[in-house]
């Protein structure tokens, strides 16, 4: 497993080994110990996996209250996926990282909590999983709009295809 740091404090990028044969691949997507010695030790309480078409965008979202770890893995198609600071007391306030995940580099990403985040769809379809380190609270659901001037993320698409809510979510510089 090779970890590569990123630009933002915590956030990891993990490229688990695969194994590959005549009949396909094997990986191991989550080892307890093996995480843990990356820094990855806190405990998952909820898996997730969203499908989306391509061109959707979902995010950028957190939990105010009850911040969400996440580990991000991509089993079908590829998203761009992205993290952003939102820590004002943060020497890295307002930057992003973004990186391709698909089904055939298998590279995860560790989001620790208290990052906003969220990823576009690059393939027809993709299958999108990751652990969360914190239950589901939809009233601890909040985020911010997904271009923003601000932050300025290079999305490798123009027109996305959002849910209502992400369609009204704040800036940045407008969250209390
Ligand atoms: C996130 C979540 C959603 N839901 C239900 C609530 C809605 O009825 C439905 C779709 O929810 P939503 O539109 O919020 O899903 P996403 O837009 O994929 O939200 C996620 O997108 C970005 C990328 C994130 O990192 C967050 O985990 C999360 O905000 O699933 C649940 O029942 N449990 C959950 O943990």
């Amino acid at each position: 497993m090779k970890i590569t740091t990123t630009a933002l404090p915590g956030v990891l990028i993990i490229e688990p080994k695969t194994f590959r044969d005549t009949r396909g691949f094997f990986l191991e997507t989550f080892q307890s110990e093996r995480y843990a010695s990356a820094g990855i030790d806190q405990p998952f309480v909820q898996d997730n996996h969203s499908r989306s078409q391509r061109g959707v965008l979902r995010g950028l979202h957190f939990q105010r209250q009850r911040p969400q770890g996440k580990l991000i893995s991509v089993s079908r198609g590829s998203v761009f996926d992205v993290a952003v600071d939102i820590d004002p007391k943060s020497a890295t306030f307002g930057q992003y990282v973004g990186i391709e995940l698909n089904d055939d580099n298998h590279l995860q990403v560790w989001i620790p909590a208290g990052y906003a985040h969220g990823f576009c769809v690059l393939s027809e379809v993709a299958d999108f999983h990751y652990k969360c380190t914190d239950f589901y609270d939809p009233s601890d659901e909040t985020g911010i709009m997904w271009n923003d001037p601000d932050i300025n993320i290079a999305w490798p698409l123009h027109s996305p295809l959002l849910s209502a809510k992400d369609q009204q979510l704040p800036l940045l510089r407008e969250l209390k």
